[in-house]
């Protein structure tokens, strides 16, 4: 588990909006009720790789959520290009020709997160995928493999947090969106567990996306969750 100081820096904020004059007035009303931005590929065509940079000059951390899976080659300068933006974590998937060649692509303060089983998919959906192991032995035979090829985090549910840490153990990270507060709309997600759920999992990042970017105040929400994970 990494040393958090700053309890705001569990929370990340998935600026899934579409242009980055949105995404800069969102920051601007959260203010200082969070520390920490993922920005994903829907953001990112739309000018946010730039906007990733304005980010961490204002001494904001920044996810990068590019998911990115290739041949090994391709990955490996995707990560390597992207390595200099500023960013504190990028995602692969975890498939390991992929994940090889995300630590040999990587430099900096970078960290690679590997995505395990995307938390909008239940056994039915990775039944349908074509997948024959139950999607917690999923997550825990590639948390294996990603603990084998040095990548520095992982991303599942909050619901698979504990077995992956005793399989990833206590330094690389566990980073967990499907996060909703009791009450809120699941959307599309389907392994989705509360904040403080998750905090008392041992996670060391939630992901949080339309809850607060949905919200009439999202600086309030983003304090609650906060709040929430600290009382955990
Ligand atoms: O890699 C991710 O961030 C990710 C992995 C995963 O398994 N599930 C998942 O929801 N995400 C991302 O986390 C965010 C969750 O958003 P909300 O469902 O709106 O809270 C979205 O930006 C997703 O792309």
């Amino acid at each position: 588990m990494s040393q958090i100081t700053d309890p705001r820096d569990r929370l990340i904020v998935a600026l899934d909006l579409a242009d980055v004059e949105g995404a800069r007035a969102l920051v601007d009303r959260i203010g200082d009720a969070a520390t920490f931005y993922k920005i994903g590929y829907r953001l990112g065509y739309g000018g946010g790789l730039a906007f990733a940079r304005a980010l961490t000059d204002r001494g904001l951390k920044v996810f990068l959520d590019l998911k990115l899976h290739d041949i090994g080659n391709t990955v490996e300068e995707g990560v390597r290009a992207v390595a200099d933006l500023g960013a504190s974590f990028l995602t692969v998937h975890a498939y390991p020709q992929t994940m090889r060649a995300a630590v040999r692509g990587r430099g900096g303060r970078l960290k690679i997160l590997a995505v395990t089983v995307l938390t909008s998919y239940d056994e039915a959906d990775a039944r349908e995928a074509g997948y024959a192991l139950p999607v917690a032995e999923m997550v825990a035979r590639r948390s294996e493999q990603a603990r084998e090829i040095g990548i520095d985090g992982i991303v599942c549910s909050a619901a698979e947090a504990a077995a992956v840490r005793g399989i990833v153990g206590p330094d690389r990270l566990i980073v967990t969106p499907g996060i909703r507060p009791a009450g809120s709309d699941p959307g599309d997600q389907k392994r989705v567990l509360t904040p403080g759920e998750a905090r008392r999992a041992g996670i060391d990042h939630v992901v949080v996306g339309r809850p607060i970017t949905g919200a009439a105040d999202p600086r309030a929400v983003a304090r609650a969750i906060v709040e929430e994970m600290e009382s955990a």
